[in-house]
């Protein structure tokens, strides 16, 4: 289960690549890469999307498919996870990857073991965004409710059986 919600997570990263470009930086000198010359102070940034829709890299990078995170075996594929671009790269890159990765797994994690989403039928989905320096989705709704009642599977029933 672990693995699978990894892999759906990186898929997400991947696919929504919601940080598009990174933050702008300057050469501090005259750089030659890859043939290209960028003289001192320009103004570069990454483009994240482009390296994670690179079809040299990603099968069909236009499908969200979680399972191309995983080996034969259903354990995540950690080079092929890495290989994922949102977080930047070199000295800049950010400093609070870890700390994300481990959020948006235990956020995900907790809401889908607790409560069961729907969409809301009258509203067509889309992945056309809001833009900005990080894409958002276009306004939605969704419903909410809670899992497992019956089964006694409410997080706080559990801590109330604890104590
Ligand atoms: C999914 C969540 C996050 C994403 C996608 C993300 C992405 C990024 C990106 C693309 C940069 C720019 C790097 C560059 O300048 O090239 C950055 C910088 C930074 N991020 Fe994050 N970030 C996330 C969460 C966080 C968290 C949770 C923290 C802190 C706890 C954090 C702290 C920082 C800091 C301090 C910088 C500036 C680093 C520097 O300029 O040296 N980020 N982040």
């Amino acid at each position: 289960m672990g693995a699978r919600l990894e892999a759906f997570l990186c898929e997400a990263l991947r696919y929504s690549s919601f940080v598009p470009v990174t933050i702008p930086h300057a050469t501090t000198a005259d750089v030659q890469l890859d043939g290209f010359y960028i003289p001192r102070g320009t103004v570069v940034f990454i483009n994240q999307w482009s390296v994670n829709y690179d079809p040299a890299k990603w099968k069909d990078p236009h499908v969200f498919d979680p399972g191309r995170f995983l080996d034969a075996e259903q354990r995540l594929d950690r080079d092929r996870a890495a290989g994922v671009m949102i977080f930047s790269l070199g000295k800049r890159r950010c400093i609070g990857d870890q700390l994300a990765k481990l959020q948006l797994f235990l956020f995900t994690a907790i809401l889908l073991h607790q409560c069961a989403f729907e969409p809301n039928p009258a509203e067509c989905l889309t992945m056309d965004c809001v833009h900005g320096l990080a894409l958002k989705p276009q306004p939605f709704t969704v419903s909410v409710r809670p899992r497992g009642e019956s089964e006694g599977l409410f997080l706080g029933q559990l801590q109330g059986k604890e104590t």
